[in-house]
């Protein structure tokens, strides 16, 4: 199997100035990832890669750059996948970590569970030996400014535009396994303790052999009502293409409960999709050693892998 990986830095509205940051963060991510790939690594290993490389940059809002809950606090959800047995971790409502997924992957290797949230998370960490960083080392201008502005979280989930930036990577390796990582920091002024769908199995990402893998973005309780991660696996295991399910997946949340998002997914054979219904969605791809993403609908940039690294 040709390895592929597909990786999306949040759906809703990218300001101008961030445009160029956050092409370049999830093409730096796609890279990463596909070098795992490459080199004979694992799926899971590849979007473990890719999605922390994007919580490490602030231009998305998950790990550093997270948006703010109502108290001005930093409260993170991950979740991790492995599409071979269905084995799953994630943490909700964590804080104080630099890169919840990896908290994610431990809780899927080292307990019999399969979420742990806030206070639990935490000292869960703490016994693995995970550093607890000051909360404040997660916090950016951008984030206190918008949180000082007290915006209203996105109760609207039609005008969902506040706050792109959550990331998530989907992936098939060379032996025909696929995988999924989700991370945000949720929405901005959230109550504290609101755990959203990036954390919850089926809504933020599920990977399956026999089907493929998935990773969403977008207005978090509508995606949970719709269970959009495993629904649109649902459709490509009745016939559709990659793309097709994704849309109709898509439609459906925003037909039945008024909600907006983004999905990126990979088949087991290799295909894959990478669609929204907000304005924007960061996204990108590596298959074949050709580099492709964008940000708009109908903005797509091609690259060699080679060309791409030079110009890094
Ligand atoms: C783009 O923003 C998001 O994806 C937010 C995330 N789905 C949440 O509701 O927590």
């Amino acid at each position: 199997m040709k390895p592929v990986i597909v990786v999306h830095g949040g759906a809703g509205r990218i300001f101008k100035d961030r445009e160029e940051g956050a092409r370049s963060g999830v093409t730096r991510a796609a890279l990463k990832g596909y070098s795992i790939l490459k080199q004979g690594g694992n799926a899971l290993d590849a979007v473990e890669e890719a999605v922390t490389s994007m919580e490490d940059d602030p231009h998305f809002n998950a790990g550093c750059g997270s948006v703010l809950n109502e108290k001005g606090e930093v409260e993170m959800d991950a979740i991790i996948m492995d599409g071979k047995n269905l084995a799953s971790g994630a943490v909700s409502a964590v804080k104080c970590i630099a890169n919840p997924i990896k908290l994610a992957r431990l809780v899927m290797e080292k307990t019999e569970h399969m979420l742990l949230t806030d206070h639990g998370a935490n000292l869960f960490a703490k016994a693995m030996g995970v550093p607890e960083i000051p909360g404040e080392k997660l916090i950016t201008e951008r984030s206190r400014e918008r949180w000082s502005k007290n915006l209203e979280p996105d109760s609207n989930p039609q005008e969902f535009k506040k706050d792109p930036g959550t990331v998530g990577a989907v992936a098939i390796d060379n032996e025909g396994n696929v995988a999924c990582a989700t991370s945000t920091g949720g929405l901005t002024n959230k109550l504290v303790g609101r755990v959203g769908d990036s954390a919850c199995i089926g809504s933020g990402g599920y990977a399956d052999n026999h089907v493929g893998a998935s990773s969403t973005t977008g207005h978090g309780e509508s995606m949970m009502k719709v269970v959009l991660a495993r629904r649109l696996l649902y459709h490509m295991e009745q016939g559709m293409s990659p793309v097709e399910a994704a849309d109709t997946a898509l439609n459906y949340m925003k037909t039945r409960v008024g909600g907006l998002g983004g999905v990126i997914v990979v088949s087991n054979s290799g295909d894959w999709a990478a669609r929204f219904s907000t304005k924007q969605m960061s996204w990108a791809t590596v298959k074949d050693d050709q580099l492709q993403y964008g940000i708009y609908t109908g903005e797509i940039h091609t690259s060699s892998v080679a060309e791409a690294l030079e110009s890094k």
